[in-house]
């Protein structure tokens, strides 16, 4: 079963277009969503949170169309930035959100608002950048959602916060019915909690895969210059050369590479190498 489906969405914007994305995101699962800068993460975000209206094709949540109002009790939902009135404190803000979902827990958001370290009775707009996105968080995950979706959670996050959140997330997956799906510029972030990758770059779906297909397949290979002849080259998704030699991904089985074992070094690929590799350094 698939929390999220899109199938064959395209939308136009001022110039930029997200191009036909289909995307599953499997219950039960942490799926990354990677991408350079502007590549369509918020857009799609946007659109599957029914924000933003698709031009073309169909977007289910719960198998169910994604305009149904009744799927928001199911999902927590954390922006990169913080859409909430400046002059609100969290104490005002509870007041206005909690009523509105037949799930909130008042334990379970006393305790991330512990956890959070946030104070309760100071304005927003006194918030730094990284307690906008705690409150974002807090108020997405206090009515025990089904479904989370983040767009840039770790944005702003000092780094031991940054990895309580990634150690938070692996814990909420403990319900195994939990789905998270969440859009980061820091693959690092991915590394070791994500399970499938969806992979976007100018509007359009680059790779779609399990980490564990990853891992499998996507590897770096280096070696001196003059061993990268055509047959070679055309084997790579990509390549760097520089005085040092050349640095490419493969995408395949490095048993290819056992005749040069001497003179190459394998490595397995990282999510940045094959986002660095399939945008920039492409063959
Ligand atoms: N409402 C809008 N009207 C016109 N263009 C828009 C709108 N929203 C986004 N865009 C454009 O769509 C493109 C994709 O933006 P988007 O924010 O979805 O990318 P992103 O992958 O989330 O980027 P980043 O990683 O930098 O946050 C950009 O060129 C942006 O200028």
């Amino acid at each position: 079963m698939n929390t999220v489906e899109l199938n064959h969405v395209s939308k136009e914007l001022k110039g930029f277009s997200l191009k036909d994305l289909s995307i599953k995101v499997p219950q039960g699962y942490i799926t990354g969503f990677i991408g350079p800068n502007g590549s369509g993460k918020s857009t799609t975000i946007h659109m599957i949170m029914d924000i933003l209206k698709p031009d073309q094709g169909e977007i289910k949540l719960f198998d169910s169309p994604n305009t149904e109002a009744q799927l928001k009790q199911k999902i927590g939902f954390v922006y990169d930035e913080l859409y909430m009135y400046e002059n609100f404190t969290i104490k005002k803000m509870k007041a206005f959100i909690a009523p509105l979902y037949d799930g909130w827990d008042d334990q379970l958001f006393n305790k991330y608002l512990h956890e959070f370290d946030l104070p309760f009775r100071k304005k927003l707009k006194h918030f730094s950048k990284g307690m906008k996105m705690k409150c974002s968080l807090l108020f997405a995950l206090a009515h025990n959602p089904e479904f989370i979706i983040m767009d840039e959670p770790t944005a702003g996050l000092d780094p031991i916060f940054r990895r309580e959140l990634i150690d938070l997330l692996q814990e909420l997956m403990v319900d195994e019915k939990r789905t998270i799906f969440f859009s980061t510029h820091t693959t690092t972030d991915l590394d070791h909690i994500a399970d499938y990758i969806v992979f976007i770059n100018k509007g359009e779906i680059v790779m779609q895969k399990s980490m564990a297909d990853i891992q499998e397949y996507f590897h770096i290979i280096k070696g001196r210059s003059d061993m990268l002849d055509q047959d070679m080259r055309s084997l790579f998704l990509g390549v760097r050369e520089t005085a040092q030699g050349f640095t490419a991904l493969l995408e395949g089985d490095s048993s290819l590479f056992d005749e040069f074992k001497n003179d190459v070094i394998i490595e397995k690929a990282t999510l940045e190498d094959i986002m660095y590799f399939k945008t920039k350094g492409s063959n």
